[in-house]
């Protein structure tokens, strides 16, 4: 992780405040609505019931149908994705091969993959995961000079080919009032070759079970200063090894943002102005975008008062060489047909005002 002070200066940080301001912000938290409560009060699942469940045809054996019927949206508030991904790696490593997952190796993959990215799932579900409101800000070609100037920036510091910056994702602005916090999560998915990228997925083969964001870099800037709390926190970071089990132990919760800040390894204060940014992948060795980087996760302490406004701008780039090519050949593709469509409405334009 590096810090970068004065990466913005006041008056930007003033303006992106105010540009996400007139656009509106709205609530980030995907809460779980009332009709959902019979299935949130289901979260303290043994992995014995959680295999229950996704035993839909309750032959005692969870088949990669039953696994891809549990991707669709409707199961998004009790199992991550990841944690899909997790079981259906699973299955396809299944040690006697037979394509099928008994209770047993279930619970071998489950204690220790199946909660790792859902601090919900043991937890009370009343109690929101994030809390705060945000908006996405265009920052392509004719948005605000400000605005441009901050990708052109990021282009610079992150020394990597324009063109992936600017396919990235929009400038995403967040505020946090009092009580705001993000629980510690990645902001990028585990690398699997049947999880397609959000970006790329137009590329992406279309059966691909899974969709994740995947974001090679996080640069956070820090919109205003902030007396107290409100950190971002890197609960692991420096760690000679890294263990999920460490994280929940003896009732702390590392990933609990509201509550055991002060015990994660790194805190960043937010300061108007400053920057930072990590890589939330390692590399392949290769020159291209490795596995998830298990250090990076992060996030945002509870604050206690006040206000606090961070932007996040996000590199995406698919871990999958081709299909980050097939899709910037795609993007080009179109980009070129919209020229040129373009070009023939100003001329049937130029002809209609001759005409009249
Ligand atoms: O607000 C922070 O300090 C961290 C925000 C964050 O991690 C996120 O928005 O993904
Ligand atoms: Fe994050």
């Amino acid at each position: 992780m590096a810090e970068i002070p004065d990466f913005l200066s006041e008056e930007e940080c003033r303006l992106v405040v105010q540009l996400a301001r007139l656009k509106g912000l709205t609530e980030s938290q995907v809460s779980v609505p009332d009709s959902q409560e019979e299935t949130a009060d289901l979260l303290d699942l043994s992995p014995e019931e959680v295999f229950n469940l996704l035993d839909l045809n309750q032959d005692g054996q969870l088949q990669l149908q039953e696994i891809l019927t549990h991707s669709s949206a409707r199961d998004r508030f009790w199992l991550t994705p990841e944690n899909l991904q997790e079981i259906y790696a699973g299955l396809k490593d299944d040690p006697d091969q037979d394509g099928l997952l008994s209770l047993g190796e279930f619970k071998r993959l489950s204690s220790k993959a199946l909660w790792r990215f859902s601090p919900q799932l043991g937890g009370k579900r009343s109690q929101p995961v994030r809390n705060s409101r945000h908006t996405w800000l265009y920052q392509g070609e004719g948005a605000h000079h400000v605005l441009r100037a901050l990708r052109k920036r990021v282009i610079r510091l992150t020394q990597l080919p324009p063109l992936l910056v600017e396919l990235s994702e929009p400038l995403q602005v967040v505020r946090y009032e009092q009580g705001g916090h993000h629980y510690a999560h990645y902001d990028s998915g585990a690398v699997h070759p049947e999880a397609a990228c959000t970006h790329s997925r137009l590329a992406a083969n279309i059966s691909t079970p899974f969709e994740t964001s995947c974001r090679y870099i996080t640069v956070l800037f820090y919109l205003n200063s902030v007396e107290e709390g409100g950190e971002t926190t890197f609960p692991v970071a420096d760690n000679r090894t890294y263990e999920e089990e460490a994280l929940i132990q003896n009732d702390v919760d590392l990933l609990d943002t509201r509550k055991n800040c002060d015990k994660g390894n790194l805190r960043v204060k937010p300061t108007q102005g400053t920057a930072i940014f990590w890589y939330n992948h390692l590399s392949d060795g290769k020159g291209w975008v490795g596995e998830l980087d298990e250090y990076s996760l992060h996030g945002d302490c509870i604050l206690p008062r006040g206000t606090k406004w961070v932007a996040n701008n996000w590199i995406n780039i698919d871990p999958d060489y081709q299909r980050q090519a097939r899709y910037q050949k795609l993007v080009a593709q179109r980009q070129q047909d919209e020229a040129q469509s373009g070009e023939r409405n100003s001329d049937e334009h130029s002809d209609l005002h001759q005409d009249l």
